[in-house]
C-alpha cells in the first residue's frame, strides 16, 4: 500500500514558480474578458470576431444584478408599496433628491440580516430619504426595538411618515428631521447607544459620521456599523475622475484601515457596503491593514 501523500506531493514544490490563480468570481472573470478583449481591439481584431466575446462579457454584468435579487428573498408588502410610491413620484429637477437614491430589496434583505444575526434591539440610521432601509430594518426588530432615523430634508421625511403610517412596523421608527451631524451629536450627548448603525446621508458628511459613532458611545460595544456606497461607483479605485463625494468615500475608506481600534470588510454588494466592528486585540485573525499601497492612486 503506498503511503499517503503529504502536504508537499499535493501542493507541488514550495519554492516553485508562484501561481496565478484564475478568476472564479463574476467580476473577476468580466475583468479578465474586457481585458482580453481591450488587448485584442488594440491589436486591431476586427470588430465582427470581438463581438461574441463582447456579448458574453455583456451577459456575465448584466445577468449578475438580476440572478442576485431573483435568489434573495422576497420584500414584504410594505417595503414593495413604499419603493412603487417612490419611483411613482414627482422629484424636482433642481433637487438633490431622486428615486435611484432607495437601496431597495437586496439591500434591504442585507440589513435586515444584520439585525437579525446581531440580535440588535437599538438601530441607527443616517439618511433616510422615503424610508426604505429604515422599514426594513425595524421589520427585522422584535418587539420593542426601535430605528432612529435621520434625514435632512423635511419633505422627503414626511413622504416616509406616511409610508410608515401605513405599514405594521412603521411604528418602530423613530424620524429625527435636521442635519445628521447635529442630531448625532445630540444623541450623544444624551449618552444614546446603538447595535447597529446605517449610515447611507451625504457622502462628504461620511467622514463626520463615522467619526462621531466611533468616538462616542453611539455605537455600542459589540456593536455593527456599515456604511453605503463605499465603492461608489468605482471611483474609489481609479474608475473615471475623482468627484469630492469619490474623495470623501475614498478618504474615509483609508482612514478606516487605518484605525486600529476597528475591523472591517468591504462587501461588493449593489455600490458597496462596508461592515464596521470594534476590533478584539490580540483574537485570532486580526491583521495590521498594508496602507502603504495607495489603490486609488491619486493621493496629493
Ligand atoms: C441615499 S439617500 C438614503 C437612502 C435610504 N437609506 C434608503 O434606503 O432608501 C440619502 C439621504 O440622506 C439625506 N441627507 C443628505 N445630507 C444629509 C444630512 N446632512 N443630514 C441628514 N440627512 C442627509 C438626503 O436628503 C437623502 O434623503
Amino acid at each position: 500500500m503506498s503511503a499517503p501523500a503529504s502536504g508537499a506531493d499535493v501542493l507541488g514544490p514550495v519554492d516553485g514558480p508562484e501561481t496565478t490563480l484564475r478568476p472564479v468570481t463574476p467580476a473577476g472573470i468580466l475583468a479578465e474578458r474586457l481585458g482580453d478583449l481591450v488587448g485584442r481591439a488594440e491589436a486591431g481584431e476586427d470588430a465582427a470576431s470581438l463581438l461574441a466575446d463582447l456579448t458574453r462579457a455583456h451577459e456575465l454584468a448584466a445577468g449578475l444584478e438580476p440572478y442576485v435579487a431573483a435568489s434573495t428573498s422576497p420584500e414584504s408588502d410594505a417595503l414593495a408599496a413604499l419603493a412603487a410610491r417612490t419611483r411613482e413620484a414627482r422629484w424636482a429637477d433642481d433637487s438633490p433628491l431622486e428615486a435611484e437614491m432607495l437601496s431597495g430589496h437586496v439591500e434591504g434583505r442585507l440589513l435586515r440580516a444584520l439585525v437579525r444575526a446581531t440580535g440588535a434591539t437599538r438601530v441607527l440610521e443616517v439618511g433616510m430619504f422615503t424610508g426604505y432601509s429604515a422599514l426594513a430594518m425595524a421589520e427585522a426588530l422584535d418587539e420593542g426595538g426601535t430605528v432612529v432615523a435621520c434625514e435632512l430634508d423635511p419633505g422627503v421625511a414626511s413622504f416616509a411618515q406616511e409610508c410608515f403610517d401605513a405599514s405594521p412596523a412603521g411604528a418602530r421608527i423613530d424620524v429625527r428631521v435636521g442635519p445628521a451631524a447635529e442630531t448625532l451629536a445630540g444623541l450623544a450627548a444624551e449618552g444614546a447607544s446603538y447595535d447597529l448603525v446605517f449610515v447611507d446621508a451625504d457622502k462628504t458628511g461620511y467622514a463626520d459620521y463615522v467619526r462621531l459613532v466611533l468616538d462616542t458611545p453611539l455605537l455600542a460595544p459589540g456593536g455593527l456599523l456599515a456604511l453605503d456606497n463605499t465603492l461608489l461607483q468605482g471611483e474609489p479605485y481609479g474608475v473615471g475622475p475623482l468627484s469630492d463625494n469619490g474623495r470623501a468615500i475614498a478618504d474615509v475608506n483609508r482612514s478606516l484601515a487605518d484605525d486600529d481600534r476597528v475591523e472591517q470588510v468591504l462587501l461588493p454588494l449593489r455600490d458597496g457596503v462596508t461592515l464596521v466592528q470594534w476590533a478584539r486585540p490580540g483574537a485570532a485573525g486580526t491583521g495590521s491593514v498594508d496602507t502603504t499601497d495607495s489603490t486609488d492612486g491619486r493621493e496629493g
